[in-house]
């Protein structure tokens, strides 16, 4: 999985070496050809100059390759090296693709606010991402996504995550003379069990969660998205792909399972989020779908209403359809949420107060038996007068854990979000994007931003976060605490200046950032409270993923345990 990474990359080298100069020549040869069939991208820029408009500066690029190299080592430094030579926007080249790069707020307020006409995220990542996972998986990310995420439906799986924790631990963790766990592989299984049971249900999550989190280990194990450039199979994309394609395999029996269980029934016979997505599923979404035919499919996944005038899907149609969108959000779930819990549980280990005060939180506000305290929450909450302010969950209550998870996501996260310009888009300098380009805003600057963080925004340091709450930033104060998760996680623009971009922000902000600081809030705690943890063997160092999200480990992760009394 993601801590073998260097021993996948090394391994994969060693194959390739033997073949190193055939490999060479042939890349070499195809990447020629693509070149000259390709558009490069000062040719983009020529289109947009002819039009007598300004393009940004563009940072030279060797031949082919481009820039691959250093962005695919660094991607963070490299955006930052390139914002100090040539402003808050330059372009590049890499492999013949032309890669935008923004920084400072209003360029950043026009990334996030763009309609998906002029910024598209979905094409974005189908490029990067779509040999790998299948084209099918890029459309736009449905409305029962949003719905599925909603508090009161985390709160409602919530039970279920605290007893997966809790039985996951038991397993992992028996004896009463303690023990070595790599935490890597911990963490990994659990939340690929967690994501898999939220997505496709207790009964196959229980079945299946382990060969998933086996299957998601080999999928998430090579991380270069440098690969789905290539015109030819690395190594690692095959053993991926399959690995791929056994979870889609098992995802379609279950599809074609529900399908047939659920047929001719109304949305009310809805079980979970399966079974939703399964009724979801009736009608095709044309790309002549208008805003009105949108919001029509939008109320029937909600109250079943009948939809005319869309075509309908085949049941063989409907499993592709189910079956893709269930993979996407397994995916999603899981990539980010593993790793972030282990940047999490590195950092608080080294800070025994931070263990103390994570350890105090959950013991106050869930108490020695927290599925009990959650679901009396649940019962309170769902008999309490509708027209009345809802109680906030036990969870929201606990800032300290929140604050300190968040300085993690803060750090952490480094890569980029990225968007592909499908038409030519101008900045508020004037400058214009050339339609065609890839457009990014790195992650690590917007979270270390000295304005907002001082000096040393590098380091994990929650006193940092500990401003009271509310406050708006003012002359060289750094660091807010706002109460509100999404004070510290990504603000829209527009409300607040931004603070981190862990999740992205605006259009496309990450709509499962609750459900992640759930899973990492009461999995950390389950652990520190029944033990005591020590680092046997740290990772040897981050990688920045040049996509949105978590840096991923390289090495280990072992932590030594004994069980408290
Ligand atoms: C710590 C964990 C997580 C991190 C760091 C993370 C990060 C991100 C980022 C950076 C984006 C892209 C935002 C952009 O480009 O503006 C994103 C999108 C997304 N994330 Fe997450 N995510 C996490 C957990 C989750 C979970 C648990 C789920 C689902 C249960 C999820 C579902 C999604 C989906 C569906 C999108 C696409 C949104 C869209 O199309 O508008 N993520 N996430």
């Amino acid at each position: 999985m993601l801590v073998e990474l260097s021993a996948a990359a090394v391994g994969a080298l060693t194959k390739l070496s033997r073949r190193a100069p055939l490999v060479v020549a042939a890349a070499a040869a195809v990447m020629a050809v693509m070149i000259v069939l390709r558009k490069p991208s000062h040719k983009l820029d020529r289109e947009v100059i002819k039009k007598g408009r300004e393009v940004p500066p563009r940072m030279p690029a060797p031949p082919i390759i481009g820039n691959l190299i250093p962005f695919g080592i660094d991607s963070a430094g490299f955006a930052a090296k390139g914002h100090a030579v040539y402003g808050d926007v330059f372009a590049t080249t890499v492999l013949s693709h032309n890669f935008v790069f923004l920084n400072g707020k209003p360029n950043i307020t026009r990334f996030m606010t763009a309609s998906t006409r002029e910024l598209s995220f979905s094409k974005a990542y189908e490029v990067f991402l779509g040999a790998l996972l299948g084209h099918e998986e890029f459309t736009d990310t449905g409305k029962d996504v949003f719905a599925a995420l909603t508090s009161s439906r985390i709160d409602a799986m919530t039970p279920a995550l605290l007893d997966v924790t809790r039985r996951h631990i038991a397993r992992r963790m028996q004896g009463s003379g303690g023990g070595v766990i790599d935490a890597g592989v911990f963490f990994n299984e659990l939340v690929a069990v967690m994501s898999v049971t939220m997505v496709c249900g207790a009964d196959f999550g229980l079945e299946h969660g382990p060969e998933f989190a086996r299957l998601l280990h080999i999928f998430e194990s090579d991380l270069s998205v440098f690969g789905n450039f290539l015109p030819f199979e690395t190594p690692s994309m095959r053993r991926r792909k399959a690995a791929r394609l056994a979870m889609y395999d098992l995802v379609i029996q279950h599809a074609r399972r529900r399908i047939a269980k659920l047929k001719n029934t109304s949305m009310s016979a809805a079980d979970d989020y399966f079974d939703r997505l399964v009724h979801a599923s009736y009608y095709r979404r044309s790309d002549r779908e208008s805003e009105a035919e949108n919001a029509r499919i939008a109320s029937e996944f909600e109250n079943d209403v009948a939809v005319v005038d869309l075509e309908r899907l085949s049941d063989e149609e409907r499993v592709t359809k189910v079956a893709s969108a269930a993979f996407g959000l397994i995916f999603a779930a899981h990539t980010n949420t593993a790793a972030s819990s282990m940047a999490h549980l590195g950092e608080v280990l080294r800070r025994p107060d931070c263990v103390e005060m994570l350890r105090r939180d959950f013991d106050e506000h869930l108490g020695a038996d927290p599925i009990a305290t959650f679901e009396a929450y649940l019962a309170r909450v769902n008999a309490a007068p509708r027209d009345k302010p809802k109680e906030a969950s036990p969870f929201m209550q606990m800032r300290d854990s929140h604050r300190i998870l968040s300085e993690t996501m803060r750090v952490y996260s480094r890569g980029g979000l990225w968007r592909r310009a499908m038409e030519d888009v101008e900045l508020e300098n004037g400058m214009v994007i050339p339609k065609g380009s890839f457009v990014t805003v790195t992650g690590h600057l917007v979270a270390t931003n000295p304005a907002l963080y001082g000096a040393d925004g590098d380091r994990w340091d929650p006193e940092r976060l500990t401003r009271p709450a509310g406050r708006r930033l003012a002359g060289d104060e750094v660091g807010q605490f706002g109460g509100k998760l999404d004070d510290l996680q990504s603000p829209l623009v527009r409300a607040a200046d931004m603070q981190m971009a862990a999740f992205g922000a605006g259009r496309h902000l990450c709509p499962g950032r609750f459900l992640a600081y759930r899973i990492i809030t009461q999995m950390t705690a389950q652990l520190l409270r029944g033990h005591d943890l020590e680092i046997e063997e740290a990772f040897s160092r981050w990688w920045i993923v040049p996509l949105g999200g978590t840096s991923r480990p390289v090495g280990s992760f072992r932590l030594r345990w004994t069980p408290r009394g």
